[in-house]
This record gives C-alpha cells, structure tokens and sequence, in this order.
C-alpha cells in the first residue's frame, strides 16, 4: 500500500536519522570500550520511535499551517492522503512502544528524559513557542539537542558533563541551521503567521545573529578537546568545519547570492553530521597530544 509512504513521511525520516546518530554517539562516548549492546540496541530503537512520535504529532497539530506554505502544502495530512485519527493512532503507538522499550529494556532515567523531549518538542515547541516568539527554536532546540544526553544515560543511567557539552553543541547549532532556512522560506512564514526571527525583525538582523551563534558554536565545538573528552582528530575536524561555517555565515552576513541562505542551510546539516562522526572516530583513535 502506498500509505506507508506518508506514514513513514510523517515521522521526517531524515531529520530522525540525524538525531538518531547524535544519540548512538552519545552512547560510544559514555564508556572506554564497547557500550552495553542491550543499552545500544533498545536505546537507539526507543529514542528514534520517540523522535518519530513527537514528529507525527507535529505534523498533527501544525496541519492548518503546513496547509498555508509552500514548503509544506504536500504533506500527508494537508493532502489529505492521511486523516487525524489514523495520524493520532500512529503517534500514540510510536510513543507507547518506545516508552515501553526504554522504560523497560533499558532504563528509568532514559524513559524519563525521552519522554520530557517529546513533550519539548511536540507540545511546548510546536503547540506554544512557535506561535508565540521568535525565540521560539532556540528555546524549542533544547529538545532536539537532547538525544546525546538520552543515549549517555542509556548506557551508564546517568547525566554526565560530558553529555551536557554535546547538548550545548546542538544547542547553539540550532539557531543558524533553522535561521538559514526561515530567511529562504520567509514568506512561507510570514503569510502563516509564524513569529519566526526574519518575519519579525527582518532578514539582515537574522543574518547577524546567525553569525553570532556560529562564532559561539566554534568556540563551543573547542571545548570537548580542551576538557579532555576528545582529542586531536576531533579538534582539527571541529576548526575545519567551524571555519567553513564562519565563512558561510560572513557570506550571508554581506548577502552574497539568492540560493546562499539554502546553502548554508544544508551545510548546517552536513556540518553536525560530520562533526559527530569525528567525536566517534575519535574516541577510538584519540590521540592524545595535549599541550
Ligand atoms: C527546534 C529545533 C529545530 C528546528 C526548528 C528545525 C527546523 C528544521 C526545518 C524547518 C527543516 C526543514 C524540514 C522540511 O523541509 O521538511 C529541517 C530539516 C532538517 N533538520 Fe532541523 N530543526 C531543528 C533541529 C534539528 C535537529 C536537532 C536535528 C538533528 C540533530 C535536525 C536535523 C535536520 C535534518 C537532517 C534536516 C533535513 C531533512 C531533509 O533533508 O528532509 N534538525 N529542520
Ligand atoms: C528525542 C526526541 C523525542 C526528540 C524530538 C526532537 C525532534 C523530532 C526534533 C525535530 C526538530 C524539527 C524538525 C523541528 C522543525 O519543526 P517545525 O514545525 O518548525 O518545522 P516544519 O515546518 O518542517 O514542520
């Protein structure tokens, strides 16, 4: 049946993928050797049906205004490919399963913090802030800056600093990955009636503080390295990416191109993925030449 299609449409399967792999390397950076494989199989199962839940029912609550931009007028519920009910019913059984599998195949803590995200991210964000202020994502992104902290207390049932540093790197990546995108998609925004920071203070003052959160992300991105959680292969990948970004994020400040905001945008995704993927190889090849 080709309703598997929007089903699967509705859980924004690339965006899950991300958050997915930010939690398994939460998961590989929590321990020195091999992580707990029932922790690592059912973590990431969990937290991935919950990323998955909490989307479903983003796109069940934001179907009147997916209705009105161009980006999102083809979704399953808009089209009405998919109706509310069927959409609740898969949420709720994403939601039930995952909490199910966390709450008993891997901890109590992860269930906890997992199940705070959902809400984060499909009530507080989607139902409040979004409609509220256009501070609405960088409040709204703690949610999505969770899952290394879900995926460390999958392994070890605990929150530790460490942890709280990968949260605070997709904290501040937030801002410019999303910012980008609502200069492009500004009218989109704008004709919804969603506060977003462009609609509300225009796109040169947006450009400006997506530059201010990628110096702060740079700056950020040093410190797994100087607190001695990552070592050398981490910090070049970290320099290079963030100079890359920087110098994206200056274009965009000068205005230089009308697919530039687009661009960066994707390069903000390409950018997280690589950056965890070199805290992971890292892990396992640290060198460790501190000076
Ligand atoms: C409040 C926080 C965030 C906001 C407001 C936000 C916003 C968005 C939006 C509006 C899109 C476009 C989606 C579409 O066209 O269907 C998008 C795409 C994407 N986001 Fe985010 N995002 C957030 C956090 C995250 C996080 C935490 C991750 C992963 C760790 C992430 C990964 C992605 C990926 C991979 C895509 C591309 C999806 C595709 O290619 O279809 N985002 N984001
Ligand atoms: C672990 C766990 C439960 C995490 C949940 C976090 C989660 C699924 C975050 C997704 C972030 C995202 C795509 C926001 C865009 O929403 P939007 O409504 O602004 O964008 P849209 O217009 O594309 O729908």
């Amino acid at each position: 049946m080709t309703q598997w299609r929007d089903y699967y449409e509705l859980t924004k399967p690339r965006v899950v993928m991300l958050i997915v792999f930010t939690a398994v390397v939460g998961m590989f950076l929590a321990v020195p050797g091999f992580p707990n494989l029932t922790a690592l199989v059912f973590g990431t199962i969990g937290i991935g049906l919950a990323a998955s839940s909490a989307a479903v029912i983003n796109h069940l609550l934001d179907a009147r205004i997916d209705e009105k931009m161009a980006r999102t007028r083809s979704r399953p519920l808009p089209q009405g490919k998919l109706n509310e009910r069927q959409a609740l019913i898969f949420a709720v059984t994403l939601g039930a399963l995952s909490m199910l599998i966390l709450a008993v195949l891997v901890n109590g803590l992860t269930a906890m913090l997992t199940f705070a995200s959902l809400i984060g991210y499909a009530i507080v964000y989607t139902v409040y802030l979004k409609r509220a202020t256009p501070q609405n994502i960088v409040i709204g992104g703690a949610a999505g800056a969770a899952p290394p902290v879900l995926g460390w207390a999958a392994v070890t049932g605990e929150v530790h600093s460490d942890a709280l540093l990968l949260f605070l790197i997709i904290f501040i990546w937030t801002p410019p990955h999303f910012w980008a995108l609502a200069i492009a998609r500004k009218d989109d925004y704008k004709n919804a009636g969603i506060p977003m920071l462009p609609v509300t203070h225009g796109n040169a003052f947006t450009r400006k503080y997506i530059l201010l959160y990628t110096i702060l992300l740079v700056l950020i991105t040093i410190m797994p390295y100087l607190s001695g959680m990552s070592g050398l292969i981490y910090l070049v990948t970290a320099l290079l990416l963030g100079s890359a970004f920087l110098y994206y994020a200056w274009l965009l400040l000068k205005n230089a191109g009308l697919d530039l905001p687009m661009r960066v945008f994707r390069f903000s995704i390409n950018y997280l993925m690589v950056l965890f993927a070199a805290l992971l190889v890292d892990h396992y090849f640290i060198i460790r030449l501190h000076i």
